[in-house]
């Protein structure tokens, strides 16, 4: 009998720690420190999200963190040219190519993997020649999976914003579709990741019922929890969420 031991990474998303230094022009909270003691205290990732307006996350921040962090850096955004070039210069870990608009005030759909097709396929090629993973942001539409697949990418990270949503009224309702997407990314041969707006509440549900993702990357809550209770028993506790049987933490 062959057991299969799953493993889930918490990568941390660092932007809301860089929204608040940028609110005083100053360097506090310093955002390489922060990242830093996010790996201490044992995430397995660090997640950025520039944005052309570098409203929290600045290019800058990039460099310095790619020079500083030992964990997996996944730089997420929309592929202008300038992020692009940022991609295969620094080289992380992980590039999640996401669909937004400059002005979107956070991320809020997957691609249409369809539409988006030659884009797509051509910057999966780009990255992976320069040795750096790729995930394509996508909703739960078997046929936007199946044509993610198409491109040649290793990953697709699923936008849990609509199960977040959903969650408090109906669970099962909520993770149907994302349990059935995650079923059919893993037949195609694509590693699964996930996030948006996920949370001590919902996370642990999430991996209960797929527990083969490879990783997901939190931060608005994940930062907002640390205010009450402090970053290492707030990554402490999104850990937790992702073993099958959770331990009571203090
Ligand atoms: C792709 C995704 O869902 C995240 O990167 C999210 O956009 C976080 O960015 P903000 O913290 O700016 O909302
Ligand atoms: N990819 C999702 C991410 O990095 C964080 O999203 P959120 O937890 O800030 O909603």
């Amino acid at each position: 009998m062959t057991l299969i031991v799953f493993m889930t990474k918490l990568s941390v998303n660092i932007n809301k720690i860089a929204t608040l230094r940028n609110a005083r022009g100053g360097n506090i909270p310093d955002v390489v420190k922060v990242a830093l003691d996010c790996e201490k205290f044992g995430a397995q990732g660090i997640t950025v999200h520039p944005r052309p307006d570098e409203r929290h996350i600045r290019f800058k921040d990039v460099y310095d963190l790619k020079a500083k962090i030992k964990t997996e850096l996944n730089i997420e955004g929309y592929p202008s040219q300038k992020f692009v070039d940022l991609i295969t210069t620094i080289r992380p870990t992980q590039v999640t190519l996401v669909p937004d608009k400059p002005d979107a005030i956070t991320s809020n759909a997957g691609w249409d993997t369809i539409e988006n097709q030659q884009l797509l396929s051509d910057l999966v090629d780009e990255f992976k020649a320069v040795g750096v993973r790729t995930s394509i942001f996508t909703g739960t539409d078997l046929k936007i999976i199946e044509f993610a697949a198409k491109t040649g990418t290793d990953r697709i990270e699923l936008y849990t914003e609509p199960y977040a949503s959903d969650y408090s009224k109906d669970k099962e309702a909520a993770i149907a579709s994302f349990i059935e997407a995650a079923k059919y990314a893993k037949k195609l041969g694509l590693g699964v990741n996930a996030g948006h707006d996920l949370s001590l509440e919902n996370l642990h549900f999430l991996y209960k019922n797929i527990p083969w993702l490879d990783e997901v990357s939190i931060g608005h809550a994940l930062i907002s929890d640390a205010l009450y209770l402090g970053l290492e028993k707030t990554i402490k506790a999104y850990k937790n969420c992702l073993k099958e049987t959770p331990e009571l933490l203090d």
